[in-house]
């Protein structure tokens, strides 16, 4: 059975990255994956005075806005980058939070889609044919994670 999940007020609404839980990453610590995500793609660039403002939004929604300006220069290697960033947050997010990792390792080989029906690289768009480039991070996180229990698990 495929999983679907979206808004955070929804069914496995831990998956998306607008949800409550912290990361700290680099040194910095950032109230949600989506802030973290939104403000990496100013990095090195002409408009990286955006980030503290990203930083300190008051809510997820917030620092999208802010992310998705389109007069804003984002940095030259962002499409590039942008996946790898999304994983090691999404990582570190299922990492950190142990109720929400557990929410994760329970889906067990279940397919993970991020039903936006806007956005066809990160979730599957309106058709549901898009990339879900998020669900399919969501599955190696979890292989990854499980992966790394049972290796604690045989060296405790
Ligand atoms: N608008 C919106 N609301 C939500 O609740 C979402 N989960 C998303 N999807 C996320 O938006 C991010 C992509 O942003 P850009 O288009 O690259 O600026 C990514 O975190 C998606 O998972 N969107």
């Amino acid at each position: 059975m495929t999983i679907y999940f979206y808004k955070v007020w929804q069914p496995y609404g831990c998956f998306s990255n607008f949800s409550p839980h912290g990361i700290h990453i680099q040194g910095t610590y950032w109230p949600t994956v989506e802030h973290y995500y939104q403000a990496q793609k100013f990095v090195g660039s002409t408009d990286a005075a955006i980030i503290p403002v990203i930083h300190a939004a008051a809510t997820p929604e917030e620092a999208a806005a802010l992310g998705r300006c389109s007069t804003r220069q984002l940095r030259r290697d962002w499409d590039l980058v942008k996946t790898e960033i999304m994983r090691e947050a999404v990582l570190k997010k299922f990492i950190t939070h142990i109720d929400i990792r557990e929410v994760l390792l329970k889906t067990g080989d279940e397919i993970l889609v991020e039903n936006s029906p806007t956005d066809s690289f990160w979730g599957c768009g309106a058709n549901r044919a898009g990339l879900n480039h998020l669900g399919k991070i969501l599955m190696s996180v979890r292989e990854e994670i499980r992966n790394l229990l049972s290796l604690t698990v045989i060296y405790e």
